[in-house]
């Protein structure tokens, strides 16, 4: 099992964020969060991340406990694209090579430099490389954040809602990426989303969250009008399309 979450609980002072969240993510899997503004998805991912210490519970990285390990060791686990990428007067390609961070135990190596390259080139993103992040559009800046978690080759990828920013094209892309990189390399990525139909095309698995519990797990079968009615407040229609749910609201 890469990650195995046990009953956790979140609040942000007196305020009850998260409430008995439990659910499995295992090897080659894609998850992604579902759920409506403010039902605590981010949240989740930071307590994943161990930003955030849950009050009750238990959060299990390779059957590892996370709150036993130092943040090193989290971090050559656990790569996290962030909802808002930190900006800074950095070149992109420092802010990737940042990703090499956590395996870097003296210098930067020849290895380090090519990992980078290679992420670099996958993304399609030889343009990008030598401009400054705080000079980048909000798309540009979500792949550099997309690039610098590949470089990290962490076990388990957490990406929070990764294609907000980005076109058509580049979503599927970087979806496709992500995908590849799960499939191929005995990672696990868990996502959050708001394209329902985005996260049904790429997702194995699937969490819906309501008023910070969980309302159902499983794959694209839990996703149906009375689901999404309970979850959301919203009506819609659950079509299949080429042998995928597609979500068409009413
Ligand atoms: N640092 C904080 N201090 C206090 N409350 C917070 C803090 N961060 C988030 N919250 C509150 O906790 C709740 C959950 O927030 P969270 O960001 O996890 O939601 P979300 O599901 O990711 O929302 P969205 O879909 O809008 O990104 C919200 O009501 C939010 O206002």
């Amino acid at each position: 099992m890469i990650l195995s979450i046990n009953g956790i609980e979140f609040s942000y002072r007196s305020r009850d964020v998260l409430r008995d969240v439990s659910f499995d993510v295992q090897p080659n899997e894609i998850m992604t969060i579902l759920g409506p503004n403010g039902v605590g998805k981010t949240t989740l991912l930071k307590c994943i991340n161990k930003i955030h210490h849950p009050k009750a519970g238990s959060i299990l990285i390779e059957d590892e406990d996370i709150m036993k390990m130092d943040l090193l060791n989290v971090a050559r686990r656990v790569g996290y694209v962030p909802q808002h990428c930190e900006k800074g007067r950095l070149t992109a390609y420092d802010a990737i090579l940042l990703g090499r961070r956590p395996h870097i135990t003296w210098n930067t190596s020849d290895n380090d430099l090519k990992i980078v390259d290679a992420a670099i080139k996958r993304l399609r993103m030889e343009d990008l490389a030598m401009r400054y992040i705080d000079e980048m559009s909000g798309g540009e800046l979500q792949k550099v954040s997309v690039a610098r978690a590949l470089v990290q080759e962490p076990k388990l990828m957490l990406l929070d809602e990764p294609t907000s920013s980005l076109d058509l094209k580049n979503q599927q892309e970087i979806l496709r990426i992500i995908k590849a990189v799960v499939r191929g390399h005995s990672v696990s990525a868990v996502m959050t989303m708001h394209d329902i139909n985005t996260a049904l095309r790429f997702s194995d698995k699937f969490v819906l969250l309501k008023d910070g519990q969980i309302y159902a797990a499983g794959g694209p079968e839990i996703i149906t009008p009375e689901s999404i009615r309970e979850v959301y407040d919203v009506d819609v229609h659950v079509e299949n399309f080429k042998n995928s749910p597609i979500v068409i609201p009413v």
